[in-house]
């Protein structure tokens, strides 16, 4: 008996993914596409950048520091796959003020194009025990790990919007799925961007826009070597459990994900997802309607 419930779920999970094509939308083109990409001049964020170039992409990259974003443009230049490609650098602080954020968003895709991708990948850790962490600190990594999210997506979605098109992807971690010894301050953050993501898919779906969410392990970034050195035992030994990756292998699957987006996982969800869905979608035609009966008057 269980054996036959059994076999049926699988069937029925490899019916699910075999047709999970079909129902998925078309996979982004980054030839040509406008990509801005916040963090983007170190570690995984500056990979990221690379991996779209490497398929034809604009780039925008969005940091604090001028020397190292300079730096990081040359180093995406090299992976050019024609000659009409550009890389972009703005120097701007994502977690502070979202006018700022705004205006620079606008300054770029007045030279290179609305953007077809945003990439939020600018973050920041610190570990430590509860504690012994500053207080400033907790707000501080909920500014730039989260606001530092929420501002240049806002910069960006009215035009997606308004071209029904467009991709989000927020760069989270393990510890946003889990929260751990030592990040009480960071894994809040983390999490918080799976809200924002989950959100904020809802309401865009509508439009033709995907959101998704990395959730890498340690990565072997300039990132991971500053909060290493105040890294307590415990924090590291359960880190070790799932291994350090290397940030090209980080962002050759957060873009793969981020411009074909449809898992096994998305495709379970769908089935509950799809009734909001239908919720979402009937309001904004009920919407419509209504304002142009209003018109009409
Ligand atoms: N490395 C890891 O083990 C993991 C990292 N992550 C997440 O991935 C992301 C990138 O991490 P990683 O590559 O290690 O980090 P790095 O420290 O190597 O790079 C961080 C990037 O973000 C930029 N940045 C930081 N703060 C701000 C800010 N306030 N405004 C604008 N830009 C900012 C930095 O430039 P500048 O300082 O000049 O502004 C830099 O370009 C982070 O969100 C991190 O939490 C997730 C899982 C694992
Ligand atoms: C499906 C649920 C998966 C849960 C897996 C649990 C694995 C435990 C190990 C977690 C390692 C923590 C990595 C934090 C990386 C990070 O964000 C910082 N290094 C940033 O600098």
């Amino acid at each position: 008996m269980l054996l036959v419930v059994a076999a049926f779920i699988v069937a029925f999970v490899l019916l699910l993914y075999m047709i999970s094509p079909l129902i998925s939308p078309k996979p982004l083109k980054l030839n040509g596409a406008h990509v801005v990409v916040t963090g983007g001049s170190s570690g995984i964020g500056k990979c990221i950048a690379m991996e779209c170039y490497k398929q034809g992409a604009f780039i925008t990259l969005v940091a604090r520091d001028e020397a190292k974003l300079l730096q990081a443009k040359k180093e995406v230049e090299k992976c050019a796959i024609n000659d009409k490609q550009v890389v972009l650098c703005i120097s701007v602080d994502v977690s502070k003020d979202y006018g700022q954020v705004e205006s620079v968003i606008k300054q770029a895709q007045e030279k290179l194009g609305p953007v077809d991708m945003l990439v939020n990948c600018a973050g920041m850790s610190i570990s430590g025990k509860f504690e012994e962490v500053e207080v400033d600190r907790f707000k501080r990594l909920m500014e730039v790990n989260y606001l530092g999210s929420v501002y240049p997506t806002r910069a960006v979605i009215t035009t997606m919007k308004e071209r029904r098109m467009g991709r989000i992807m927020f760069v989270s971690s393990q510890a946003g799925q889990i929260g751990l010894f030592g990040y009480t301050a960071y894994s809040p953050s983390k999490f918080a961007l799976r809200g924002l993501a989950e959100s904020l898919q809802m309401e865009m779906k509508p439009y033709n826009i995907y959101v998704t969410v990395a959730y890498p392990p340690d990565t072997d970034t300039p990132g991971l070597a500053e909060e290493n050195k105040t890294k307590p035992l415990e924090t590291k030994l359960i880190s070790e459990t799932s291994g350090v990756c290397q940030p090209e292998q980080v962002a050759k699957i957060v873009v793969r994900d981020a411009i074909v987006t449809m898992g096994l996982f998305r495709t379970i969800a769908l089935f509950y997802l799809g009734s909001f869905d239908s919720i979402v979608r009937r309001c904004m035609i009920q919407r419509e309607q209504s304002k142009a009966a209003d018109k009409r008057e």
